[in-house]
């Protein structure tokens, strides 16, 4: 009997990246004095004994690094590790242990690149393991739960962080120190309790399986930087990063993506110069960019973000920059994904 149902647990691996996650502190008081990246996979797995009863477990270090370290050729390493993984017919779940600082960045972009139905869970936690109440076991747990289910598969990339389950696509880090950092302007898809996942809603944009853009193809990733708006904003940062050899430029902007007057006439500038110029919002709660509010898009040939926040539209961009320059195709695939 007990052979029997251990041979039915699904097979999850968890890669493991770094994060606060993976932290250490000097004493159980410090949940925000750490080190980020100290604790290896095995060590996390070997913590929570009752993942044993969820799944078979084992765990890859594929590197360890806080999140506010990872480059683009850290998404393209985790992201090939996980298509490998993800045609292994010995694997049923993936889990990645990330940092949270960037966690939403990741979990967008796998989300859009991975072609598979199997489920993949991003995961992080807002104390280190050495913290009072730490969050990171609980979170993992539910990230190994959900893995391990056939309910999450075709679901697209998801974040269980604080009992609840994300879209990789929508969810954000919204504040910090808390552990109800993860939010998503649409709502979570569902909860894990115990152990068991419930579901409520599904995602409505296009996403692995149904996605036009495959890891496989993809060698490496163009630059694309964002810069910020506020008040007294002045042009030097949109026209050094496109100096520097930025293929597009997300503006970060107030409000509905609004631009500066003194500001504007640096990036029509820009845009006859091939540079890919795409307003979203740095707006606290989730912005929502739409074509000819505020800017005449049409006129100028710039591209909305829509509801990606910047550091989202930067993903998207990337990716999309690997298949097409024609700002009209860069829309229609803001509006899609
Ligand atoms: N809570 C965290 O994981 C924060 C950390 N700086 C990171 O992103 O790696």
């Amino acid at each position: 009997k007990e052979v029997e149902t251990q041979t039915k647990l699904a097979n999850v691996v968890v890669l493991a990246t770094g994060g606060t996650i993976a932290g250490a502190g000097a004493s159980a008081a410090n949940s925000a004095t750490y080190q980020a990246a100290k604790v290896g996979v095995e060590q996390l797995i070997a913590g929570i004994p009752e993942l044993s009863k969820l799944a078979n477990v084992r765990g890859e270090q594929v590197m360890q690094i806080a999140s506010e370290s990872i480059t683009n050729e850290n998404l393209l390493q985790l992201g090939r590790r996980v298509a490998e993984l993800a045609d292994s017919k010995d694997v049923d779940g993936i889990v990645i242990t990330h940092g949270t600082d960037t966690l939403e960045e990741t979990a967008y972009f796998l989300n859009l690149v991975e072609k598979t139905d199997k489920p993949i869970i991003v995961v992080g936690s807002m104390r280190p393991g050495t913290a009072m109440s730490a969050d990171g076991m609980l979170n993992l747990y539910n990230a190994v739960a959900v893995a391990s289910s056939k309910e999450a598969q075709g679901k697209g990339v998801l974040v269980t962080m604080n009992d609840e389950i994300q879209s990789g696509r929508d969810v954000s880090k919204m504040i910090n120190i808390k552990t109800e950092a993860f939010k998503s302007a649409w709502g979570p898809l569902g909860m894990v309790v115990e152990g068991k996942s419930y579901w409520f809603r599904l995602p409505a944009k296009r996403h692995t399986m149904d996605s036009e853009f495959d890891i496989k193809n993809i060698k490496s990733l163009p630059d694309v930087e964002i810069a910020y708006s506020y008040g007294n904003v002045s042009d030097t940062a949109y026209k050094a990063l496109a100096q520097s050899g930025a293929k597009a430029i997300i503006h970060a902007g107030t409000g509905n993506g609004s631009v500066s007057s003194r500001v504007v006439p640096a990036l029509q500038a820009l845009r006859k110069d091939g540079v890919q110029i795409i307003r979203s919002s740095h707006v606290n709660a989730g912005g929502f960019v739409l074509r000819n509010a505020e800017q005449p898009d049409d006129k100028y040939d710039w591209v909305v973000a829509h509801d990606l926040n910047p550091q989202k539209a930067r993903i998207l961009a990337m990716v999309a920059l690997t298949k097409t320059n024609d700002s009209k195709e860069l829309q229609r695939m803001f509006w899609e994904y």
